[in-house]
């Protein structure tokens, strides 16, 4: 899989360097390449912003700097990949679709993503234009109903749900199977040693005994019983999801 970001802080994503994604990219499995958008000016101050025709507060983000931006990109990854290659285009945006699971599932199986970081009051509207007109997929994602300063935090998370999601990036595959919302659902209440915890109060707090049991079955029903509940208490919204889903059969054709 290939990433390019493209952001006026670079910075911003050092941690993409460590942990898991970085060892994924010293492994060869992602090949995640960042981008100076200041690169693409031409001026004295490298500006990338200008005020908002028809008033209003903040600045805006140029088109031409994107556009050169993205041409750069764009010709660099079909060298690299070949002339066909497109890729989808991410911008984070508070007035994006909803970042889930699910997405980062199918996102996971792209060879190419290109995330476009916006600051200040957001990016004009031609760019959005420009790349929709050069067949360009592109996609607005947002984290949840809050506003950050840019789209560099939201690129180091979706990143991290979608990388760790390809094949040989986590270790044990398996663990990928029954974490949260893998199934639509929350995951269970998690337990290790002691099987006896005496915790700085004095008070003992001992595992479910059916964790002790060795009853395979037994712990897998105990397990989907806490995932089950511990969603409709926490997030009932999932449950309702869920169930409109296998009403209509999700998956099957339409
Ligand atoms: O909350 B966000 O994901 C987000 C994304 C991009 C910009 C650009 C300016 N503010 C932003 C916020």
């Amino acid at each position: 899989m290939r990433i390019d970001v493209i952001t006026i802080f670079p910075e911003y994503l050092a941690p993409l360097e460590l942990s898991l994604i970085g060892k994924a990219r010293r492994d060869g499995l992602v090949d995640l390449r960042i981008h100076q958008l200041r690169d693409f000016t031409h001026d004295r101050h490298r500006t990338v912003d200008d005020t908002p025709l028809g008033g209003g507060a903040g600045m805006v983000m140029k088109p031409e700097p994107w556009a050169e931006a993205f041409a750069a990109v764009l010709a660099d990854g079909r060298a690299a990949l070949g002339e066909d290659a497109s890729p989808l285009v991410i911008f984070p945006n508070p007035a994006g679709e909803p970042f889930a699971q699910a997405t980062a599932q199918d996102w996971s199986t792209r060879p190419w993503l290109v995330f476009a970081c916006g600051r200040y009051e957001g990016i004009d509207e031609r760019v959005y234009e420009h790349l929709a007109d050069a067949g360009i997929e592109v996609a607005l994602a947002s984290l949840g109903d809050y506003v950050l300063n840019g789209g560099e935090v939201a690129v180091l998370a979706i990143t991290e749900a979608v990388v760790r999601l390809v094949p040989g990036v986590v270790g044990n595959a398996a663990s990928l199977v029954e974490e949260s919302h893998s199934d639509g659902l929350l995951e269970y209440p998690l337990y290790t040693r002691p099987a006896a915890w005496t915790g700085p109060d004095g008070t003992v707090r001992e595992v479910p005994e059916v964790l002790l049991s060795g009853n395979h079955a037994r712990i897998a029903a105990w397990r989907a019983e806490q995932s089950l509940a511990r969603t409709a208490e926490r997030r009932p919204d999932l449950i309702s999801c869920r169930e409109g889903a296998q009403q209509h059969g999700a998956g099957d054709a339409p």
